[in-house]
């Protein structure tokens, strides 16, 4: 050992080495309170010092990080700096300066590379990368594409599930609507992206497994977040390890996983063919999109880049749209007023478009028809209003200033979101917030029909005439692909269920559906269950029209101004 190693060694201590570290972390906390670029931003001290404030909400308290940060702005306004180096806004009038369509807008990677797919459109963080793939696929999901194929798509799965339905109600069985509507959302996405029919709605649990275990991933992003390790390190454990010792939900769960990798690798096998099958099955996939794309570099069509790309964009459709339609469902059946409001209204359209002998419940109405329907819109739009898709802030980053009012200078490349659920949920927004309420979104008119379908179809049409506070598919550059599939599901399958059935819901509160935690998507008591017992219903005799409803945008309008100002 040489002179200086050893001198090294003497001064090496542990007590050298623990007053160093503590010197360390006490210049880091000083630095971020005082001297950051963020240090004049209000917000607790202890978030600016360091990002285990908001560990101690996500990973100790279980994904409680949201309702705290809705707390904070409670204490300290409308701006809050919620860790060392991000900002939240808790203002309507900001959200369409953050998600928007003009300028560079990363995501944030503190939000998004816990997911461990960074070079998928749903979670790849760099603006430019994410342009061309949104390119290469949105026009899959376009509106015409879902009103053709994907109507025919969705109403095949829809009849299914009615079949599983009808069944259960002959027998008088209660059994678990929840986890029908998840296999119902997982059926649709993967056929509609896949061109696979998956069949989820046969099984008899309808895959309930694979349901929990999608939803219990909220708990590896959040820690991955916190631990950067933790994910790579459950995703490097070999599939055959964990199939001995996990229990049947994970195992159906990673055998759906090791599916759709095969799939994936046959139909991009039968894209790439030189002998390419040009039929529809292989036509009508999002694979064949990708490959054909101009937009996208050679690295972006490759085997492990399509595969994650896919996983992604239906894991994307599974539990948001299932979410939104269980909390819908349970509100319709437990609410008679609701529920006989629609049923006239959608008894009154089925008995326009088609008389017929048979009874109007069995009449199946177009998307075009229900799309029309004021009260129908409203109920689904208040739904999505309580179950926005995503738990959590969606946090951007722009390569230039923002100013928030005239106080506040956002330095270019900080990290700032907002978070649609708290937005939807603000009382000065929507009074009573947590009530489900369809009336917020119409006004009943005896008179004025025309105007009616016409003020349906602009509150779900995206664009200008919607409230500004009113985003569940968020908005700008990243603004969901799937919104048109979406709407379309829950216009059929909600419209479906209320002209052919009654159901009894048991042992479940609104509560239940709500936000609970924040799995990056939204986390509910009731999880992917909702237990009822259904009968079948005759609504053939109630076709008559007694009300019109007219959506009303002119009031939704009026709180927000009062609160901008
Ligand atoms: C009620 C149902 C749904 C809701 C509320 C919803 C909501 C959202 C939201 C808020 C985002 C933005 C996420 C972010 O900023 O990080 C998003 C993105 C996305 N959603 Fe949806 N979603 C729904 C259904 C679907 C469906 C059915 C699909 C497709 C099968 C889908 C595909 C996507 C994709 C691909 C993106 C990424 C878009 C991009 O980054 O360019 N979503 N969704």
């Amino acid at each position: 050992m040489d002179t200086i190693s050893r001198n090294l060694l003497t001064v090496l201590t542990w007590p050298t080495v623990a007053g160093a570290v503590v010197a360390y972390y006490v210049t880091v906390a000083f630095y971020r309170l005082f001297l950051h670029p963020l240090a004049r931003f209000p917000g607790p001290k202890l978030a600016a010092i360091s990002r285990w404030y908001e560990g101690y909400y996500d990973v100790i308290k279980g994904g409680k990080y949201t309702p705290k940060i809705a707390e904070l702005h409670k204490e300290y306004g409308p701006i809050v700096r919620i860790s060392p180096h991000e900002l939240h806004i808790m203002d309507p009038a900001f959200f369409d300066k953050i998600y928007r369509m003009d300028r560079r807008w990363d995501k944030h990677a503190w939000t998004y590379d816990a997911f461990g797919a960074k070079s998928s459109t749903v979670f790849g963080l760099d603006h430019r990368a994410h342009k061309a793939r949104r390119c290469a696929i949105a026009p899959f999901f376009s509106k015409t594409k879902v009103a053709t194929r994907g109507q025919d798509l969705i109403r095949r799965n829809v009849d299914k599930l009615s079949a599983r339905v009808l069944g259960l109600a002959e027998t008088g069985t209660t059994f678990n609507l929840g986890a029908a509507i998840s296999a119902f959302a997982r059926d649709v996405a993967n056929e509609f992206i896949l061109g696979k029919a998956y069949s989820e709605l046969g099984l008899d649990d309808f895959g309930l497994g694979l349901s929990v275990a999608s939803q219990g991933a909220g708990v590896f992003w959040r820690t991955t977040k916190f631990i950067p390790w933790f994910g790579p390190l459950i995703r490097a454990i070999p599939v055959s390890w964990v199939m001995k010792t996990a229990d049947e939900g994970t195992k159906s769960f990673l055998r759906y996983l090791q599916q759709s990798e095969q799939d994936v690798k046959d139909t991009l096998a039968a894209v790439m063919s030189p002998s390419a099958d040009e039929s529809d099955a292989v036509r009508n996939t999002l694979i064949h999109d990708i490959i054909q794309s101009n937009h996208l570099p050679p690295a972006d069509k490759t085997f492990p880049r399509i595969r994650e790309e896919i996983a992604t964009v239906t894991g994307a459709g599974f539990e948001t749209t299932a979410n939104a339609l269980r909390l819908i469902i349970f509100h319709v059946f437990t609410d008679k007023n609701v529920l006989s409001r629609l049923r006239t209204e959608i008894a009154s359209a089925a008995a326009a478009t088609a008389p017929s002998p048979r009874g109007i419940g069995q009449i199946p109405l177009s998307l075009t028809t229900l799309e029309r329907l004021p009260y129908l819109t409203a109920v689904l739009t208040e739904g999505m209003r309580l179950s926005p898709g995503i738990g959590t802030r969606a946090g951007r980053v722009t390569d230039k200033d923002l100013f928030y009012g005239d106080q506040w200078r956002i330095p270019a490349h900080t990290p700032i979101g907002m978070t649609t659920l708290l937005m939807h949920t603000d009382e000065k927004l929507y009074p009573d917030p947590m009530r489900f309420d369809p009336g917020r979104w119409v006004v009943v008119d005896d008179s004025d029909s025309a105007s009616t379908e016409e003020a349906a179809r602009r509150l779900k049409t995206p664009g200008a005439d919607k409230p500004p506070f009113y985003a569940p598919f968020s908005r700008g550059t990243r603004m969901c692909l799937g919104m048109h599939l979406a709407w379309a599901e829950m216009y059929l399958l909600v419209a479906t269920l209320v002209q052919r059935f009654d159901f009894t819901v048991e042992g479940a509160t609104a509560e239940d559906f709500e936000f609970e935690v924040d799995n990056f998507g939204i986390g509910t008591k009731a999880g992917c269950n909702l237990f009822a017992t259904a009968t079948v219903d005759d609504i053939a005799t109630t076709n008559t029209y007694s009300r019109v409803y007219r959506i009303r945008l002119d009031s939704v309008e009026a709180p927000l101004a009062a609160s901008v100002e």
